[in-house]
């Protein structure tokens, strides 16, 4: 026989709960006292009929609301309200994990060049050109070379906020890597040359991070003409793919990596070390 407790929800009675009887879940209170008091034939009517009673939960929140009674659950109809709280938290899991099913899906469609033998194998070396062209090395190395030659103040502290940048990007990709821990795509072979041991894991893409960053940094900085500063985001587009079809990353990792890059742009921006924040500091540290 079902639980009175599951034909008794009450609106005024606190969070519902899924409560089981009979395998079956119904909503009850967990806070409002168990109203014994009920009229025997509305507790003989909900309790002797277990499909009545399963065509009532289902029907429609609009319908439940319209039946005009403020004790809604003297009648086994749920409060609709306290239903919407309970069912979005499920609601949201499966549409992450719906989004998470694309997610994996599509990167495994798009990862044409994750070996030699894969669909687009013989695009590989120009991805893993593009690859080095985004990895921390060498922009790190460029960027202190640059540093070093320039012989105005100007280049020098642009050089030089550039190159604080790439440090912070290192930083940061490296913390949230370490916190996500999630692991790079299966198909994918793990031959980068020169990683730490968080490039283990693939959230975000480092390299989606720098291109964004320097991307932006290059355009309000250093690249004035129009065709350069296309050939500039072409570039960033461009690494981000070849993160894809190598198999490296999936689109997720990508996609929060050009995200997060764009917004270290700005950190670097705020951070921004004008010649006398240098000055000051050098005469601090003397
Ligand atoms: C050793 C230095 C200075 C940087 C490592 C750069 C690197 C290998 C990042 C990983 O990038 P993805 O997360 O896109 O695979």
């Amino acid at each position: 026989m079902p639980s009175p407790k599951a034909k008794n929800p009450g609106r005024s009675g606190g969070s519902p709960v899924l409560g089981s009887s009979n395998g079956r879940y119904e909503f009850m209170s967990l806070t409002k006292p168990l109203n014994r008091s009920s009229p025997p034939h509305l507790l003989q009517r909900q309790g002797s009929d277990p499909t009545t009673a399963r065509l009532r939960a289902s029907e429609s929140p609009t319908r439940r609301r319209g039946s005009g009674s403020s004790t809604g659950s003297a009648s086994g109809q749920g409060p609709p309200e306290e239903d919407g709280i309970r069912l979005n938290p499920s609601l949201i899991r499966v549409a992450l994990s719906s989004l998470l099913a694309i997610d994996l899906w599509l990167s495994k469609q798009l990862g044409v060049c994750a070996c030699e033998d894969s669909s687009w194998g013989s695009v590989r070396p120009l991805m893993k050109l593009l690859e080095i062209s985004g990895h921390g090395i060498p922009w790190l190395a460029g960027t202190a070379y640059c540093l070093y030659k320039s012989d105005s103040a100007a280049g020098q502290e642009v050089m030089l906020n550039l190159f604080m940048g790439l440090l912070l990007d290192l930083i940061l990709v490296g913390i949230v890597k370490a916190v996500v821990r999630r692991r790079r795509p299966a198909h994918n072979r793990m031959d980068m040359f020169a990683t730490f041991s968080v490039d283990r894991y693939s959230f975000p893409s480092g390299h989606a991070t720098r291109a964004a960053m320097c991307g932006r940094f290059l355009l309000a900085h250093l690249v004035l003409a129009a065709p350069l500063r296309v050939l500039v985001l072409l570039w960033v587009g461009l690494v981000g793919l070849s993160r894809v079809m190598l198999g490296r990353h999936n689109v997720t990792d990508v996609m929060f990596g050009f995200w997060m890059g764009y917004c270290q742009y700005n950190l670097v921006e705020m951070l921004w070390l004008s010649p006398q924040t240098l000055q000051g500091l050098l005469g601090q540290s003397a």
